[in-house]
């Protein structure tokens, strides 16, 4: 299908509800800075250009691998960072550079709740203190005194009223997290974000924290954008989930559509790592594609779709061509020149890069000669290569054809990894 076939096939904007949250061309680049003085020499470019919309009262999950610009991002729409580029609107409000006095009424309006429930909180403080400080920085009242109303969200929280004299160090992780959200929904927040809420907790204790937040969500209405490492926690409790992959969303979509389909295939492997409890999908099991390497760095990404130097499908317009994040089906927008369940969007390009047929090696032959969720290019290399069982020699021969050039160029072309990262952790010192 050509672009504007694709473009045509996407229905017009339904008219809904204005969003709570609308972010538009959003940047974040950290300057990279060296030498006496302090000269920029470049930057890590952590969230690069990334467009979309929270509704009133849905969770929005984020996911992607560590150095995405996850929480980059949760700490732009909650204006904890100044964006380097483009527009944050909170219900109908530009608040991209408000400053400090600007942000006051949104202050109590957007929360944040914080991975670390043992570094989040000041060991010097009660409880009482630390859940009582917004109250005391917005000079808010609230009705009965602000001592009652701890210990309403206390118990809110599922903890007691009496815990309000006590220190963080007398409670256990899951109950740090619980005085945390407790914190957080002082002030009655309409939106907030959850930062990895749970990673730091032991499994058992997730859940429990998991089903706070959402029975949390049902008795106060509030609207949450949980961002979480992988797909495991964000799928029971989002109803629409971002995908970032350094620095981009590559696939926003419902929930179901993407656990039943998912058509970036950094969703699809990201997907294939998680144990899959669904007897449905069990079958799905051997479908485990596991990625090659980490995540290039974010201060030289690759050229053109930036997941290509990972992707067991990427072509040379890969690796030449950023696509668009498109609304392929509805609902469901995804960055891919070669998307999973759907009609290749590149068709002409079937000549696989380098980095391609080693990502292919991980991915079994039975899978791809079985899947009916294979994308059409990878079905056409099948036909071509006259049997099943012999898919990832096609590909492979396939990708022979243009290894010489390719590997070529993709080397020149591969960004500066590991070392480049630890850098900037130095450089910056800041994280
Ligand atoms: N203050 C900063 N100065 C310089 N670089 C930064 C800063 N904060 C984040 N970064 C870099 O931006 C990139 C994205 O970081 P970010 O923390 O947003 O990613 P993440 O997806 O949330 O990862 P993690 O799950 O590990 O926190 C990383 O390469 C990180 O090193």
């Amino acid at each position: 299908m050509s672009e504007t076939e694709t473009r045509a096939a996407v229905p017009a904007p339904r008219a809904e509800e204005k969003p709570l949250l609308k972010v538009e061309g959003l940047v974040k680049h950290f300057p990279l800075k060296k030498g006496l003085l302090q000269r920029q020499v470049g930057a890590v470019k952590a969230v690069d250009g990334i467009d979309f919309e929270v509704r009133r009262g849905e969770t929005l999950g984020v996911v992607g691998e560590s150095g995405c610009g996850k929480s980059t991002m949760g700490r732009l729409i909650t204006r904890l960072l100044e964006p380097s580029g483009g527009r944050i609107e909170f219900d109908g409000q530009d608040i991209t550079h408000l400053n400090t006095s600007g942000m006051r009424p949104l202050r109590r309006d957007v929360q944040m709740i914080f991975q670390d429930p043992y570094g989040s909180l000041n060991p010097r403080h009660t409880i009482g203190t630390i859940v009582s400080a917004p109250f005391k920085l917005q000079g808010v009242e609230p009705e009965g005194g602000v001592k009652k109303e701890v210990q309403r969200l206390l118990e809110l929280v599922g903890l007691s009223p009496e815990h309000y004299n006590r220190y963080p160090h007398e409670f256990s992780g899951g109950q740090r997290q619980r005085i945390g959200i407790a914190r957080a929904l002082a002030l009655k927040p309409r939106m907030v974000v959850a930062d990895e809420p749970v990673s730091a907790l032991d499994v058992s204790i997730q859940a429990q924290v998991v089903n706070l937040m959402d029975d949390l969500q049902d008795e106060l209405g509030l609207t949450y954008v949980i961002i979480a490492h992988d797909l495991s926690v964000v799928r029971h409790v989002s109803d629409r989930i971002a995908v970032m992959y350094l620095g981009k969303i590559v696939e926003l979509a419902d929930r179901d559509a993407l656990y039943q389909s998912p058509m970036h295939p950094y969703t699809k492997a990201l997907l294939s790592a998680v144990p899959i409890p669904d007897p449905r999908r069990r079958g799905a099991k051997s479908e485990r594609i596991l990625l090659k390497g980490d995540v290039p760095s974010p201060i030289s990404p690759p050229s053109g779709c930036r997941f290509h130097t990972r992707c067991w499908k990427a072509t040379e317009v890969c690796r030449t061509t950023e696509p668009p994040l498109a609304e392929l089906k509805p609902g469901q927008r995804v960055a891919c020149h070669h998307p999973e369940n759907f009609d290749d969007q590149q068709p002409q390009d079937v000549v696989l890069l380098a980095a391609a047929k080693e990502a292919g090696e991980l991915v079994p032959d039975e899978v791809l000669a079985q899947s009916a969720e294979t994308s059409a290019a990878v079905a056409a290399e099948v036909e071509a290569a006259a049997g099943a069982e012999a898919v990832a020699d096609a590909e492979l021969v396939a990708g022979a054809e243009a290894v010489a050039g390719a590997e070529a160029t993709e080397k020149a072309d591969a960004p500066a990894e590991g070392p480049a990262e630890t850098e900037v952790a130095k450089e910056t010192g800041d994280k």
